[in-house]
């Protein structure tokens, strides 16, 4: 058995694991990083790179279906799933080269390899032949998806999750999609426009994170417009066939049997700590099995253990896990100094079809708060640019205090919504009111003008005093 000692150790080289240790790395020379994986990290190698590239395949698809609707003749659109593929793993790879490349720059005493668990506080078993003794740490060991185990062993390799879709070599005749919340929309969606069979099975009759009624409305009736969906279904039995798997749901009242040649599983994914024995470095863990940290600093508790990124479970996105990562890295050099680091304005992206984006507080929030506030509402039917552009579907909604104008949130489904979503998100952060947004620049035609409607709605609604706050008039 060999022993390390050592300032920091890092589990996990994910984006938050890389993040901590460049800030660790500017206080001291002593860290260790703890992978069992291969480098890369997951947003390159099987999250949000890869899914944006065969989503753009996807949009590809979508665009030449609508030339004729401008009038501009195509021909059949002929998907061919081989070369979707190929240029999904080619620049998927280009991506995780630049994680791969950072990481081999770092010294050779700075990385281990292998599974670290807690063996006491302040001590790390790593793989069956390694000690690691450390002042400090981060957990920074991501999320996996969560597969009902009954599933898994009745289906063998016929029930996949999204870690696998991006090392096909060809698209498959049919997939079905279980659940449809973020993964499981993006997904069925991209291959639903590439020509796959689809067939989305969701529960409650949702599409997505949407919590506001009438955008979650869209969502759903946007989604079964666009892919042949199930969204408040029961799986009753799976079982392996000679075409894939057979799968028997119940939804409406009706039961169904169809075949398809995978399941895919898109029903949550859950931080990995379970196998950290965290108990044994004196961690208590809340009912759900998770430990309560300080979303500020990233400490757990008063412990030198600090959680970052899709482990912490509290916005499991990229931007946050390098923010959680930085924060968690820095805290932990700087033991038992530590200190709170900002949270950005809460911003949430589906790359479904249309986009979904969630701004700040939720509609779900801002009730269950007792919130008082009013909401200014766009349709896009008939918005300009929208129409324009045949991409006129889906609506915005936006929430502002009704003591002062200042935006609270937004929820929306529609058109650009990636980019509204961040000029709101930006304007939350800044605190700004109604009225100081609507004093800025609103270019002619733009999707831009949709949100000026949905603010002019919101400023009428709003008292005198509220509706000018923020303008200095
Ligand atoms: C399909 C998909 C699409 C996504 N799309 C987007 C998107 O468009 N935009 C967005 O913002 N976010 C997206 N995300 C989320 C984003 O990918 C994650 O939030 C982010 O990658 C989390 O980074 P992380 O560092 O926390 O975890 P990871 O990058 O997963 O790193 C964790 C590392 O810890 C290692 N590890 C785990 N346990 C141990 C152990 N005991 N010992 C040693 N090593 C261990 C793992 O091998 C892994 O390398 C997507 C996710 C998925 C799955
Ligand atoms: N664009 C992005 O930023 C992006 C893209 C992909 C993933 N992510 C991250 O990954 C996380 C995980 O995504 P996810 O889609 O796995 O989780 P999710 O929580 O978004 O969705 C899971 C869905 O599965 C449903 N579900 C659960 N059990 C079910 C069952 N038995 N049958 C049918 N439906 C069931 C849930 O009701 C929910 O709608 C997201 O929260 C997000 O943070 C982000």
């Amino acid at each position: 058995m060999r022993t390390i000692e050592t300032d920091v150790a890092i589990i996990g080289v994910g984006t938050a694991g890389m993040a901590a240790y460049q800030a660790a790395h500017r206080h001291t020379e002593r860290i260790l990083t703890i992978e069992h994986g291969p480098y890369g990290t997951t947003c390159a190698r099987v999250g949000c790179m890869p899914s944006k590239l065969l989503i753009a395949a996807a949009q590809a698809a979508r665009q030449a279906r609508l030339a004729p609707h401008f009038g501009v003749q195509t021909g059949p659109v002929h998907v061919d799933g081989a070369a979707v593929m190929q240029r999904v793993r080619e620049e998927r790879d280009r991506f995780v080269q630049f994680s791969l490349d950072t990481v081999a720059a770092w010294p050779s005493g700075h990385k281990l390899s292998g599974t670290a668990r807690f063996s006491d506080s302040g001590v790390l078993q790593v793989g069956e032949d390694t000690i690691v003794k450390a002042r400090s740490f981060v957990i920074a060991t991501g999320a996996a998806s969560q597969v009902p185990e009954d599933l898994r062993t009745q289906l063998g390799d016929r029930l996949i999750t999204s870690d696998v879709v991006f090392d096909w070599q060809a698209l498959p005749g049919s997939v079905a999609v279980m659940g449809s919340g973020v993964i499981g929309l993006e997904l069925a969606h991209a291959l639903s426009a590439l020509g796959v069979r689809v067939r989305l099975l969701g529960r409650g009759g949702k599409a997505g994170p949407a919590t506001d009624p009438e955008v979650a409305a869209h969502c759903a009736e946007l989604t079964r417009a666009s892919i042949p969906s199930c969204l408040d279904s029961q799986l009753q039995s799976a079982r392996r066939c000679a075409e894939g798997v057979e799968l028997r749901y119940s939804s409406d009242g009706q039961t169904h049997t169809e075949t398809f040649d995978f399941l895919l599983v898109a029903t949550g994914r859950r931080p990995q700590l379970a196998d950290l024995h965290l108990e044994a470095a004196g961690v208590t863990l809340d009912e759900q099995g998770l430990p309560p940290f300080d979303a500020q600093t990233r400490q757990l508790g008063s412990l030198p253990i600090f959680l970052a990124g899709d482990a912490n479970n509290h916005h499991p996105v990229l931007h946050t896990a390098s923010d959680d990562g930085f924060a968690a890295g820095h805290n932990a050099a700087t033991w038992p100094q530590v200190q709170s680091f900002q949270r950005r304005a809460p911003l949430n992206i589906v790359f479904g079809e249309p986009q979904i984006a969630m701004v700040g507080q939720s509609h779900r929030a801002l009730l269950e708060g007792g919130a008082d506030f009013d909401t200014g509402t766009v349709h896009f039917r008939n918005q300009g640019r929208a129409r324009i552009e045949a991409r006129n579907q889906g609506v915005l909604r936006v929430y502002a205090d009704t003591a002062d104008g200042r935006l609270l949130g937004a929820e929306m489904v529609g058109p650009a919504a990636e980019h509204i979503g961040h000029l709101l998100a930006w304007a939350l952060q800044q605190k700004q009111t109604v009225a100081s947004m609507l004093a800025c620049p609103f270019y002619h035609p733009t999707i831009e003008e949709g949100l000026r409607t949905a603010l002019q709605q919101l400023r009428k609604k709003l008292p005198a005093g509220a509706a000018s706050s923020g303008t200095g008039q």
